[in-house]
């Protein structure tokens, strides 16, 4: 069984700070987790004046974890920040303030919405591989995982702990695989969005637009929540947004519900860029045989039939899976397989397009 990012944080729970008791993980010290190939990198994030005092944690820490990983297989840095820092004050999923029209987010070029029409299809592994796939080509890539319902950008990105807001109203958004990444998910316990109400929901979402500071970004890709409700309907009147692009997997009933998103995007006026048909085909890992699970180029056809773009398919495949679970995505993980190689054509696809 391979080494999994619930494992690591599992033995990083039974590791004290001597500061307030609780486990590191519990007490937020623990920054930049990833787990690829076996291997554990993470940040001990401390008090300045903590300093030295930590390297025992630490020291304590790549034992626990060197346990289930092996020796040598552990790589853990302490960093210390200047001042302690401001705990963040925010009031994340307040009701939305008003606003005259669209704005564009200061430092981002262009915003890309991923949206599909039916949960599960794998838009936010898209979302998550398309980001690094655009980083890897030399952009600026900031991903929004504005999955209200299931955010699971951070899980797949490998980022864990809350975002500082050292001023109290402008979000530092936390970076990984070359992605700069901000999340509903960073911002409140697990199961609290879910219960949130429509203008909750948009006012977070106006929050995240307007108060992270994204830095210069060729391009934002921001990962929507399932279906055709009112954050895409947010979305396009707080923000310019360049273009959708539409993810479905084969079966007859997801194309059915990917045409009303498309449909969505018709009536808000956001331009289609493209669709894309993940977990298109399936090859035996053991015969090479190829299957098609779910059939076999139904995206395809309808973008034909709609005069849309077709970027390209994405096979079903398990490490496809397993890499988003262990926090590296494909195209981090195994960046020349032809998984990934599949997620580069369609980044190359959308540069050579001028889209981005
Ligand atoms: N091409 C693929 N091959 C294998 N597994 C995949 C593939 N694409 C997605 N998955 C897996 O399918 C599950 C759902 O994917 P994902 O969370 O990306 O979908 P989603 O459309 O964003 O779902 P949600 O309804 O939560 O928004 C995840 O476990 C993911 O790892």
């Amino acid at each position: 069984m391979s080494l999994t990012r619930e494992d690591v944080l599992a033995a990083l729970r039974t590791i004290s700070d001597p500061a307030t008791g609780k486990s590191i993980i519990e007490a937020d010290l623990v920054r930049a987790l990833t787990v690829e190939d076996g291997r554990v990198r993470f940040v001990i994030e401390v008090a300045a004046e903590q300093g030295k005092a930590m390297e025992p944690v630490r020291l304590a820490a790549v034992e626990a974890v060197e346990k289930l990983a092996g020796s040598g297989n552990v790589s853990a840095l302490l960093t210390a920040h200047a001042a302690p820092k401001a705990p963040p004050d925010l009031k994340v999923g307040r009701h939305p303030t008003p606003q005259a029209g669209p704005q564009k987010v200061a430092g981002v070029n262009r915003i890309i919405a991923v949206a599909s029409g039916k949960g599960g299809v794998g838009k936010s592994t898209v979302s998550a591989n398309l980001a690094v796939a655009l980083a890897a080509e030399g952009k600026r890539v900031g991903l929004l995982d504005a999955d209200v319902y299931g955010p699971s950008q951070p899980r797949m990105l490998g980022i864990s702990g809350r975002p500082a807001s050292p001023d109290g109203k402008t979000i530092l958004p936390l970076r990984n695989h070359g992605v700069t990444l901000m999340s509903i998910g960073l911002m409140v316990k697990e199961d609290e969005a879910v219960v949130w109400r429509g203008p909750m929901l948009m006012g977070a979402l106006q929050q995240m637009l307007g108060q992270v500071q994204w830095g210069q970004l060729d391009v934002l890709i921001v990962d929507l929540p399932p279906g055709t409700g009112d954050v895409q309907m947010t979305l396009s009147q707080k923000a310019e947004v360049t273009g959708a692009i539409v993810v479905s997997t084969p079966q007859d009933i997801a194309l059915l519900d990917a045409r009303k998103a498309l449909n969505m995007f018709d009536k808000m006026n956001v331009p289609v860029l493209g669709m894309i048909e993940n977990m298109s085909s399936y090859t035996c890992p053991n015969c090479g045989h190829e299957a098609h699970i779910f059939g076999h180029g139904g995206a395809k056809a309808d973008a034909e039939r709609l005069d849309l773009p077709f970027l390209g398919e994405i096979p079903l495949d398990l490490d496809i899976r397993l890499a988003s679970d262990g926090g590296a995505p494909i195209t981090v993980s195994k960046p020349d397989g032809p998984q990934a190689g599949a997620f580069r054509t369609i980044a190359r696809k959308l540069i050579d397009g001028g889209i981005i």
